[in-house]
């Protein structure tokens, strides 16, 4: 896919297949295009040329709402909940697509209805289980600690029983152990459920311990494709990482206070 916005060519011929069951992650400086994929993907953008396949269906002219019920959830690099409802609440929200109940059945509370909202509550506490949300099910997303709305937007996604998973940046402004605690969420979620993830993220240890792929980009066009060990050995990869050390502003440092492109070489 190519995406242009005025001037500026954020994609350039972009390709790549995830596969069933596998963790991929897009690696790559920042402005490389990696949020313009997955907002494609998302359909939040369309692409200016290629096309976009998920199973095998073309998705170029589906809406935005649409993705969802086809099996695709996406956490946002800033987190996007409902500030003023309980944890419980955005789960059970982020359910609701998966409805399949008529406005008319919902409006006199039918037995379909009722069946459905048991399921939903019984998916949603499921899942609270999964990611160990119990002590924080009734609270307010507002007055909860930045590591924990993390999960519970991962939660939200989740409870849509997702085929395939947009991660995007999933340890941003996370601590060094709670970043070890995502890592371990992602593989559960990927060896329990059997949800494949596509993940975006700068920190290269979490990338090499989750991932079994990594998508190099650069400048908007991929430079490499294969194992994090691969990826990270690739002199393009190396040379594009380098070529923005000059502005520290523009790099994220892991928690460990290494600069992303050392923790590549
Ligand atoms: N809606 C938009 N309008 C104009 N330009 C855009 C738009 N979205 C992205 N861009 C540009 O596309 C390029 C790629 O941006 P993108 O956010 O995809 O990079 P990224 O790899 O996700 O970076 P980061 O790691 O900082 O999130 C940048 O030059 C950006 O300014």
């Amino acid at each position: 896919m190519s995406v242009r916005f005025g001037g500026v060519l954020a994609v350039n011929n972009v390709s790549f297949e995830v596969r069933r069951g596998e963790v991929l992650t897009l690696i790559g400086p920042n402005g490389a295009g990696k949020t313009t994929v997955f907002n494609l993907i998302s359909r939040i953008y369309s692409p200016t040329a290629g096309t976009l396949e998920f199973e095998g269906r073309r998705l170029n002219d589906i809406a935005p709402h649409e993705i969802a019920t086809l099996g695709i959830a996406r956490t946002f690099q800033n987190i996007e909940l409902f500030e003023h409802a309980t944890v419980l609440q955005n789960l059970l929200i982020g359910r609701h697509i998966r409805r399949r109940t008529s406005a008319w059945s919902e409006f006199f509370f039918m037995p379909s209805v009722r069946g459905a909202e048991r399921d939903a509550r019984r998916k949603v506490e499921e899942v609270i289980d999964l990611l160990e949300l119990q002590h924080y099910r009734d609270s307010l997303v507002a007055g909860l600690p930045y590591g924990v709305r993390k999960v519970v937007e991962l939660a939200r996604a989740l409870a849509t029983e997702p085929k395939l998973l947009l991660l995007d940046e999933p340890s941003s402004g996370l601590n060094v152990e709670e970043t070890e605690d995502m890592a371990f969420w992602i593989e559960d979620i990927r060896r329990d459920l059997g949800i494949t993830i596509l993940m975006v993220e700068h920190d290269m240890a979490l990338v090499s311990k989750v991932s079994d792929r990594v998508v190099a980009m650069s400048q908007g066009e991929v430079l490499a494709v294969g194992t994090p060990a691969q990826v990270q050995a690739n002199s393009a990869v190396i040379e594009a990482y380098l070529g923005t050390a000059g502005d520290l502003s523009s790099l994220r440092r892991p928690k460990t206070g290494v600069p992303a492109w050392q923790t590549l070489c």
